[in-house]
């Protein structure tokens, strides 16, 4: 892990509330999948191509992944987030504590709206609703939680409710049910929601939890404008791959048709040189945001972002501006 990130990740979980820590920092069942996110990249070496001369990209191919309940981090929340996102997509979660509104006035840049299909498609229609007037510019449906993940943390800690004065902002006064109603995960959710959210909207509609390379192409036939490769941060089923390993079956399969975002592990600018090698078009950041938010508000995310960004453009430049699959070997590959 980046230092600087390492560092941030400490305060926060100095400053948190223990039970809250492990609500972002947990996973789900044993926590392999958790682990193995970050593992994966330090499974893996980069082959630097020399003497290629020439201008490198300065493009940061970084979004801010949807994350719950910011105000559990900091007073500010999600509106801190979009604040320091400073022309960064930021991806709001659906179970945000400011609402879409709200996040998208505070952001500079580009905010798409997370999606949880909604069993009662008057809700489902009514969140795409508030995406649209407040003016974001993708929806982002969450494919791999058709039931809530089981995190052994929380469960340990019997944490299931917000403390009071903290609601999911988004879910409040839908489809004529006054005060917040709970989000619902449905297995019921099927592709033909895809076509149906994308019969309602002309908003772009991504999917986010792909990991088989049927799916990817199940989603591309779907006619989704981009995939995110995830197994949402080790928290759904602690039986998949890393989502790293997963990448380039389906950066294979999609083959350019769509833009193949990774998320899941990505700690420092190596990290994003490497999922992009491996296919991905970017990389989305969950937790380091969450640490950044708790240890120093939006200056803590601002520094997050600055310092992966100046990471990776060192280490672009010191693979020649290029990065491609050949040029990621496993550790001990001897040339
Ligand atoms: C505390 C927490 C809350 C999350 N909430 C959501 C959510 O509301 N919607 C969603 O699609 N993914 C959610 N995720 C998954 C993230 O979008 C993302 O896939 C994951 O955090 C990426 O892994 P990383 O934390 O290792 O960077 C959440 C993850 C964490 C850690
Ligand atoms: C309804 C909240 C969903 C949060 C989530 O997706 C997670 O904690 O991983």
């Amino acid at each position: 892990m980046n230092p600087a990130l390492a560092e941030l990740h400490d305060k926060a979980r100095a400053v948190l509330d223990p039970v809250h820590y492990d609500f972002f920092a947990g996973g789900v069942g044993d926590e392999v999948v958790l682990a193995e996110n970050e593992a994966a990249f330090r499974s893996l070496a980069l082959l630097p191509r020399v003497l290629r001369g020439g201008k490198i990209g300065t493009d940061f191919p970084v979004l801010i992944s949807p994350t719950a309940f910011h105000k559990l981090a900091h007073p500010d929340g999600e509106l801190a987030t979009a604040r320091a996102a400073d022309g960064t997509v930021v991806v709001s979660s659906m179970a945000s504590t400011v609402p879409i509104a709200d996040v998208v006035a505070a952001a500079t840049g580009p905010v798409w709206f997370q999606l949880y299909v909604q069993p009662d498609m008057a809700v489902t229609e009514e969140l795409v609703r508030r995406a649209e007037r407040a003016g974001c510019a993708a929806l982002v449906v969450t494919a791999d939680s058709p039931v809530f993940g089981r995190h052994r943390r929380d469960i340990e800690h019997g944490f299931h409710d917000l403390p009071a004065g903290l609601a999911a902002e988004n879910m409040r006064d839908l489809a004529g049910v006054a005060g917040p109603r709970d989000i619902a995960m449905s297995a019921d959710v099927s592709w033909e929601h895809i076509g149906r959210l994308r019969g309602m909207t002309s908003l772009p509609v991504w999917v986010k939890g792909v990991l088989h390379p049927a799916d990817a192409v199940l989603a591309v036939e779907h006619g989704v404008a981009g995939i995110v490769v995830s197994n949402h941060g080790g928290r759904q089923l602690d039986l998949v791959p890393a989502s790293l390993d997963a990448l380039p079956a389906v950066a294979d399969a999609v083959a350019g048709r769509v833009p193949v975002v990774l998320d899941g592990g990505v700690r420092s600018g190596g990290d994003i040189a490497i999922a992009l090698a491996l296919g991905a078009t970017a990389v989305g950041i969950g937790r380091p945001v969450l640490w950044g938010l708790a240890a120093d508000g939006e200056a803590g995310v601002r520094r997050v972002l600055d310092v992966l960004r100046d990471e990776f453009l060192h280490v672009l430049t010191m693979c020649g501006g290029v990065l491609s699959r050949d040029m990621v070997v496993h550790r001990g590959f001897r040339c």
